[in-house]
């Protein structure tokens, strides 16, 4: 009998399932576990008190990034809270025989862009981060996704997870993007087409002429955010760009031992005539640069458009919802969006901190200065990314144009760390988060490409970079 044809989550899940009950809850295998201070420590608190070790040390890898300040590192860190997590991570590590990169350590960063750098990620496993960013290494065809602090447990004590197969989701992204136009802004749209809530229950696999152009980069940036499309992981199945990027990496696989692992490899991708429970298409062409105006990344529109107003929609609940999205942001509603000024950007995240991510931005500005109510800083996501911008003299142009340069981190991606909004302050951000408070407590915030980012801190609100010159 003909094999059922399977889609690229069907092939992965197969084959690291260990075990399932009648009720559906399964098995899995974890081949990669990653881990960071703040959803850590009460984790291998639990395995000290019930006398565990770590199952799989080799398959562990733990990162500082949430808390650090991204200034000078030889200073202690100041907020006490901070500074006691990134402490019991470097003991922990220690003391369970865990790899660890420190705030000193030159390939630390934030673990999204850490994990696929050293090559840790890798098509065709399954990752676990107690993150829920996690869904960024489905970009290498990886089945990854965000677990618990109890799960983190769970998966360090036994490198397994209990999980319940989720349904398949196909976002096919036909076409070619116009001039102008990002991964971001494809990931914006997607979320702005399907809801926070559309991708719940659902593993998205990403597929069509615009996600295949993309760049490793790029494929990151829209993985990154499918959680913020309620999904439980996203996918792209690896090709020779995946391979290109992971080939010679530190804990890739070497020599022979890679040209066997790409053979095995180029077996993920979704059959022909496989099952999805949900398709959604778009037209890339169509895409012009995107950003949010509201308080969910939901909340998108086109930068030629004019930010809604409450009697736009007909239902109560949507309306009350624009209404306080719109007080929160202080908006009016109507406005058009190249006449919102801005105080604050940020470049940077595992959405958008890689090195691609600070090309683009820097491509924006050379030669240009921040406006002076801006107030701008690019934070690399990793030691490597900011080594490599080094090399390329981006931090020169970065600096003569007025931005701040930084050490890696999370930053002001989220307010756990001194890098935040004042209250009121409105912000450009590369990140993926525009929640109440998520940059800092009133702080507001809209989501952006770092060509967008970039330009709007010259400018002092915010541009169609297509026109941008
Ligand atoms: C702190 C951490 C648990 C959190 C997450 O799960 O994503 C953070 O990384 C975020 O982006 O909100
Ligand atoms: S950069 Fe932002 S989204 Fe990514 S892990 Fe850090 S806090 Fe979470």
């Amino acid at each position: 009998m003909a094999e059922r044809p399977r889609t690229l989550y069907d092939k992965i899940w197969d084959d690291h399932l260990v075990h399932e009950q009648e009720d559906g809850a399964c098995l899995i295998y974890i081949d990669r576990h990653l881990v960071h201070e703040v959803t850590s420590p009460q984790a291998f608190e639990g395995l000290r008190v019930s006398g565990r070790k770590v199952r799989s040390p080799e398959r562990t890898l733990a990162v500082v990034d949430h808390n650090v300040p991204t200034t000078d590192r030889s200073k202690p860190i100041e907020d006490p809270e901070s500074k006691a997590q990134v402490e019991q991570l470097a003991i922990n590590a220690a003391e369970f025989g865990v790899e660890y990169y420190n705030e000193h350590d030159a390939r630390q960063g934030v673990v999204h862009i850490v994990g696929p750098e050293q090559g840790f990620t890798l098509p065709g496993s399954t990752i676990v981060c107690g993150d829920s960013h996690t869904s960024t290494h489905g970009a290498f065809g990886a089945l990854a996704h965000g677990i618990g602090t109890s799960e983190v447990e769970h998966v360090l004590a036994t490198q397994t997870l209990i999980q319940k197969k989720a349904a398949n989701m196909l976002v096919r992204v036909d076409g070619r993007l116009a001039e102008g136009a990002t991964a971001k802004d494809i990931i914006l749209a997607i979320i702005g087409e399907i809801g926070t809530a559309g991708g719940t229950g659902h593993v998205i696999e990403y597929a069509g002429e615009a996600i295949r152009d993309l760049s490793i980069e790029g494929r990151m940036t829209v993985c990154n955010m499918s959680i913020e499309g309620g999904a439980r992981a996203g996918l792209v199945a690896p090709d020779e760009k995946t391979y290109a990027y992971l080939r010679g990496r530190p804990k890739a696989p070497q020599g022979e031992m890679f040209d066997a692992a790409c053979r095995y490899w180029d077996s993920l991708r979704s059959d022909e005539g496989a099952h999805y429970d949900r398709i959604i298409t778009l037209d890339a062409a169509s895409l012009p640069p995107t950003l949010t105006w509201g308080t969910s990344p939901e909340d998108v529109a086109p930068i030629t458009g004019a930010v809604p107003t409450p009697d736009s929609v007909a239902n109560p609940a949507k309306r009350a919802a624009i209404a306080r999205a719109l007080d929160y942001m202080g908006l009016k509603g109507g406005e058009k969006l190249t006449d919102i000024a801005i105080d604050r950007v940020f470049i940077g995240s595992c959405t958008n901190g890689r090195i691609e991510d600070l090309r683009a931005a820097a491509a924006m500005i050379a030669g240009k200065k921040v406006s002076e109510r801006v107030n701008a800083m690019v934070v690399p996501g990793s030691g490597l990314v900011k080594a490599q911008a080094e090399a390329e003299g981006l931090d020169k142009i970065f600096l003569a144009a007025g931005f701040e340069w930084r050490e890696p981190g999370c930053s002001m991606c989220l307010a756990m760390n001194p890098d935040r909004l004042a209250p009121g302050e409105r912000c450009a951000s590369t990140s993926n988060r525009n929640f109440e408070g998520r940059q800092g407590y009133k702080g507001r915030t809209h989501l952006v490409s770092p060509a967008m980012a970039a330009a709007a801190a010259i400018a002092g609100h915010f541009v169609d970079v297509r026109s941008w010159r």
